[in-house]
């Protein structure tokens, strides 16, 4: 069972991380706080919450251009994000972390020095990585090029697409700092930057209340501003794979428009709140299955993006998950480390349920077209989120 992190050294370089950013030109609103998830919970994970109302529109927090780790601009034309972006943006991380005190960035290195090794499916166990690969049975998980893969891929994406001498680490002496490194590149990166601050805010695709102004990638810095009035208590949230400036263009291409919830634990660790998304390929055809639950009375709601996968397909599914939970699942629960266990599981009962709500009622899924313009302002567009659509593979020509 690995040792847990030091959590009274990551509560003090928060602190140091937060007056970092301040002294360099940073601003928090009066009722912002970085801090705890439950504050009971002293070794809960962080984010970004409100100790007071705020208004639509209101600066919530200003992050300064040169708290970040951004790659040269070089990189945002011609370089795929998938086999050089993330990579070079792992061996500044790993600069920096061999700089040690001599780092500009040491408050923000101090801070990633905290956290567990462990938080990724890349960096789980071998059994844990073996379970979730046979929990995934073999619906579509889209590789780092949007094509659908197995479940290995949740655990060999590292050695698959970085495990090379040219990219910091050598799949033949699997050292693990430096998978470590890739890891968190993939996991708290933004393609070319590492944001320390705007990193703390947390995923929630059903209740997206920020927006950042003028680019995240922007060399002065950027603004998260409120989208709309906010109470005390509520947590300042956005979509990890919805470009962050995104929410000026409703349908820019994002990486939602192929990855999803089994992706999100691939990329972060954790199942997200609803709504899921499942992306299939039927044919060329890139479909959409939505689960979505509603927060107050809990009903379901189901729907597809151009057109639902066969009820054929997530029924064979359905079908080789159903006996996992005692062969396999269960037997496990004593001897994984427990919060790779808790994951798995939770994926696993996530999966049966949003595929029986899908599969009891498969004539009451709506079905939507999307059709993705070219986004107003290309260049914004460009530098947010054309990385990720620019490696995908066959994406729907919709
Ligand atoms: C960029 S960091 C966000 C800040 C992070 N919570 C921290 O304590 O530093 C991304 C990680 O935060 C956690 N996270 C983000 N959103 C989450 C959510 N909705 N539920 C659970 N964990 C979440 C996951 O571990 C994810 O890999």
């Amino acid at each position: 069972e690995p040792i847990g992190p030091d959590y009274a050294r990551q509560d003090e370089t928060v602190k140091e991380l937060v007056d970092w950013s301040t002294s360099k030109g940073g601003f928090f609103h009066p009722h912002v706080q970085i801090r705890r998830w439950n504050l009971s919970d002293p070794t809960s994970y962080f984010g970004a919450f409100l100790n007071g109302p705020v208004k639509k529109d209101d600066l919530l927090m200003r992050i300064p251009g040169d708290i970040k780790l951004q790659l040269h601009t070089d990189f945002w034309t011609n370089s795929s994000i998938v086999d050089e972006v993330v990579c070079e943006l792992a061996w500044l991380l790993k600069h920096e972390y061999d700089n040690g005190t001599k780092s500009i960035y040491k408050p923000y290195i101090d801070y990633i020095k905290t956290q567990s090794k462990h938080q990724i499916p890349v960096m789980w166990s071998t059994k844990g990585k073996k379970l979730l690969e046979k929990v995934q049975v073999d619906i579509d998980l889209r590789d780092l090029n949007a094509d659908e893969d197995s479940g290995s891929h949740f655990h060999n994406w590292i050695d698959q697409w970085y495990g090379s001498e040219d990219c910091l680490y050598d799949t033949e002496t699997d050292q693990e700092l430096e998978k470590w490194f890739l890891a968190m590149a993939q996991q708290r990166g933004y393609d070319y930057a590492l944001i320390p601050i705007y990193d703390m805010l947390n995923h929630d695709p059903g209740n997206v209340n920020t927006i950042t102004r003028p680019s995240i990638y922007d060399t002065n810095g950027f603004g998260v501003y409120a989208l709309r009035d906010m109470e005390a208590g509520e947590e300042l949230l956005y979509d990890y794979y919805d470009c962050p400036d995104c929410k000026r263009c409703e349908t820019c291409g994002s990486s939602s428009s192929y990855w999803g919830t089994p992706e999100m634990l691939r990329d972060f660790g954790f199942v997200e709140a609803h709504p899921h998304k499942y992306h299939f390929y039927e044919g060329e055809l890139s479909v959409t299955l939505i689960i979505d639950k509603d927060r107050d009375d809990g009903s379901y709601k189901v729907s597809c993006t151009n057109k639902c996968p066969s009820t054929k397909e997530i029924e064979r599914h359905y079908n080789k998950l159903l006996p996992l939970l005692e062969k396999d699942i269960l037997p496990l629960s004593e001897t994984l480390p427990s919060d790779e266990y808790f994951m798995i599981k939770m994926y696993y009962d996530t999966l049966v349920t949003d595929f029986k709500q899908y599969l009891d009622h498969p004539e009451s899924a709506i079905v939507t077209r999307v059709k993705y313009d070219t986004p107003p302002d290309k260049t914004t567009f460009e530098a947010t989120t054309t990385v990720r659509t620019s490696t995908a593979g066959k994406g729907a020509d919709l």
